[in-house]
């Protein structure tokens, strides 16, 4: 793990591919339902389902906002499932990723999500908590319930610098 400070960059579908999908309405496929009167932006997102007796979870997470540049002291997973974030605000954001080498999380990427992004974070993918900016701020969540331990945390020796 790098003890250089980690620089936020802007998300793109292509840069967070590794690490799951971005969710936009930008390119996606759409088609009018309701006389037209609705357009509906399809299967945005893999919701990734494992483990034992696994459901679906809708959640709105209300979110402290945190300051730059951030003191990373942790990354986590969910082994069992995916873990998606919309943001219900226009509240500025950062979706913190790893990479993972032999279970271990590796090369940290920082991404500042643009006005109408979201994140599915892929089931397994080692990333930060909901890292608010600016001020409070809310989040529709869709990730996994049921059976089993499905958070595994990672605690870094010395607190990893993130900043713009
Ligand atoms: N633990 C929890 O529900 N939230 C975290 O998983 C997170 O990614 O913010
Ligand atoms: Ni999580």
């Amino acid at each position: 793990m790098t003890d250089r400070p980690v620089i936020i960059e802007p998300l793109t579908a292509e840069a967070f591919a590794p690490f799951g999908q971005v969710i936009t309405t930008e390119g996606a496929h759409h088609y009018p339902i309701n006389s037209g009167m609705t357009e509906r932006y399809h299967d945005l997102a893999r919701i990734e389902l494992g483990g034992v007796h696994p459901r679906p979870l809708i959640s709105i997470f209300h979110g402290q906002p945190y300051a730059l540049p951030l003191a990373l002291k942790m990354v986590e997973r969910h082994p069992l499932g995916s873990q998606a974030f919309y943001p219900l605000s226009d509240a500025p954001w950062l979706v913190i990723v790893a990479e993972d080498q032999g279970g271990m999380p590796t090369r940290l990427r920082a991404f500042a999500p643009a006005a109408g992004q979201g994140v599915n974070i892929a089931m397994n993918t080692w990333h930060g908590v909901l890292t608010p900016l600016e001020r409070e701020s809310r989040y529709l969540v869709v990730d996994r319930g049921g059976d089993g331990n499905n958070l595994e945390e990672h605690f870094f020796e010395t607190p990893i610098e993130i900043r713009r």
